[in-house]
């Protein structure tokens, strides 16, 4: 493609050199910069993109693409083109989707937003149009499906995959025949424009609860990063049930299709449509059914197919022996953990729960999740999810502040591997064990350190541990 023709319906002031050449790929990263590249320097949260200007130009790059007229253009080659432009984010969403030639124009795309759900909601929508037909992609946090089969994984398992790496996808997607995607919209993919240039189909609101309050500087602004979804979308599907979605629904233009415990687009549906997954993942269920019925799907042609349903890996997921259950599931707020206790509680056994809290993010969320994890469970051991840079000491203090008043025993083991350990070997049978909080995640940060870590796999050896040692 030539430079022109990327620039050509985007303002920008042309700094330097000329615009009549050819461009083979555009980046943001000096590190993926190859052979006559775009690099758009954009300033982040931790660094600023035009401090690797000489780094991208070494690696082949003859476009730089800035927001900011702050850089000594005497220390550019002349043969490199230099390009003002108004919003580095913005422009690298905008050009990434027409370097692969807009392939989100040429698809029928869902997404799906809320604090809670959207990995199982994209799945359960993915496996719907499967069933009715449709060849179809779900892109998120455990990685990239078609027709129900791990095809990528995406790096450093992000929930919204950044614009540079998501157009592409949709591409590769296209040219296996693909027509239907489904993918999850977070609140920071969504503010930080990695969809900006991606118009949906149908956009999916689920619930409003407690995360990413601090990436964003508050509830409100988390909030509004969500709104952005709505711009996107032709037609929203949103939770009546949740108060702050039903508001977001309320100040409309256009009607948008509601779900609730009791209807499905003013359908009553009382009935329990996915028994003993709990209450939300029967809504869970009651959302994919909304966005079918969004594309034109009538209830009655969507329900013989909700056999089909299965949560997504680390999702509720059950593993049994010696007569005790054991359920890996990805619990990291309150309100997920809740919902998850409320559905193991339904039957009468001892619910022994192990989770703890990632460091660098929300802290106001550790006391709350203590305070649920003590209601709901026999016994509680707290342990390190990902410390990331926090001292895995205080983020179980920040925890246990909220259990302060509950009489359940806590035990703390800051290893995970040794509170899992202890868990599987002191269970009796007819217990049920709870292990929240990373559901698929085959990692654990602690500092700046990835180590493999899987919560399933290290169930399955602490039951040979513990039959080892009969
Ligand atoms: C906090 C955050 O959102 N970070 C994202 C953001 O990084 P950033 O803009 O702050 O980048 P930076 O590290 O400050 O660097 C600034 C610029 O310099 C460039 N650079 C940097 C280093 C270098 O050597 N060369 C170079 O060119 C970078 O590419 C960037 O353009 O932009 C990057 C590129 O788009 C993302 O990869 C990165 O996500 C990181 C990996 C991340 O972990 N993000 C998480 C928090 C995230 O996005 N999570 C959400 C929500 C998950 C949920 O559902 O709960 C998600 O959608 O996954
Ligand atoms: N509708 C819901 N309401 C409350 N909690 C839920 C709901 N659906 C799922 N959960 C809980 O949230 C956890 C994560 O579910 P899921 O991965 O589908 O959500 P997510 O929004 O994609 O999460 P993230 O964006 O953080 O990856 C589940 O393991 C479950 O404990
Ligand atoms: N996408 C979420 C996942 C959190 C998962 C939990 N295991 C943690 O590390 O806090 C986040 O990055 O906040």
């Amino acid at each position: 493609m030539l430079l022109s023709e990327l620039l050509k319906d985007w303002p920008c002031t042309i700094l330097q050199g000329s615009i009549r050449r050819t461009i083979d790929g555009i980046t943001e990263s000096s590190k993926r910069v190859k052979k006559d590249y775009v690099f758009v320097a954009k300033k982040g949260v931790v660094s600023d993109g035009t401090t690797f200007i000489e780094e991208a130009i070494s690696n082949g790059a003859k476009t730089l693409v800035i927001d900011r007229d702050n850089i000594d253009l005497t220390s550019i080659p002349v043969e490199v083109t230099v390009v003002l432009i108004p919003d580095s984010s913005l422009f690298i969403s905008y050009g990434s989707a027409k370097f692969s030639d807009n392939p989100a124009e040429e698809l029928l795309i869902i997404g799906v937003t809320g604090t809670n759900g959207k990995t199982t909601v994209s799945h359960f929508i993915g496996q719907l149009l499967k069933e009715l037909g449709h060849k179809t992609a779900v892109i998120g946090t455990t990685g990239l499906y078609i027709d129900g089969k791990l095809t990528e994984t995406i790096q450093n398992s992000m929930t919204t995959i950044p614009a540079e790496q998501f157009h592409p996808i949709l591409r590769r997607c296209m040219e296996q025949q693909v027509t239907h995607i489904v993918l999850e919209a977070s609140s920071i993919g969504l503010s930080t424009n990695r969809l900006a240039h991606c118009p949906l189909t149908v956009g999916v609101f689920l619930n409003i609860g407690m995360d990413h309050y601090a990436e964003h500087g508050g509830r409100q602004r988390y909030i509004d990063a969500k709104k952005l979804l709505i711009p996107l979308a032709d037609q929203l599907v949103i939770n009546e049930d949740d108060e702050t979605c039903r508001v977001i629904g309320e100040g409309l233009s256009e009607p948008p299709i509601y779900f609730s415990r009791r209807h499905i687009n003013g359908k009553q549906q009382p009935k329990v449509l996915l028994p003993n997954l709990g209450h939300h993942n029967e809504m869970n269920a009651r959302a994919a059914i909304g966005a079918l019925m969004a594309l034109g799907y009538s209830l009655r042609a969507i329900k013989p197919h909700l056999h089909a349903l299965r949560l997504p890996t680390g999702r509720l997921e059950k593993y049994e022996e010696a007569g005790v259950e054991v359920y890996v599931d990805y619990a990291h707020t309150p309100d997920a953990l809740q919902a998850v206790l409320e559905a193991l509680s339904e039957s009468t056994k001892r619910l022994i729960t192990v989770f703890g809290c990632g460091g660098e993010r929300d802290r106001e969320k550790r006391p709350q999740m203590g305070a649920v994890a003590a209601h709901y469970s026999s016994h509680v051991i707290l342990t390190s999810d990902n410390p990331r840079t926090e001292e895995p000491s205080q983020i179980i203090v920040d925890i246990l502040s909220g259990m302060v008043g509950f009489a359940t025993p806590v035990e703390v083991f800051i290893d995970r591997h040794q509170a899992i350990r202890y868990a599987v070997t002191q269970a009796q049978p007819g217990e049920i064990i709870l292990i929240a909080g990373k559901g698929h995640e085959q990692i654990q940060q602690i500092e700046n350190q990835k180590m493999h870590f899987c919560d399933m796999e290290e169930v399955k050896k602490s039951f040979s541990y513990r039959n080892a040692k009969k």
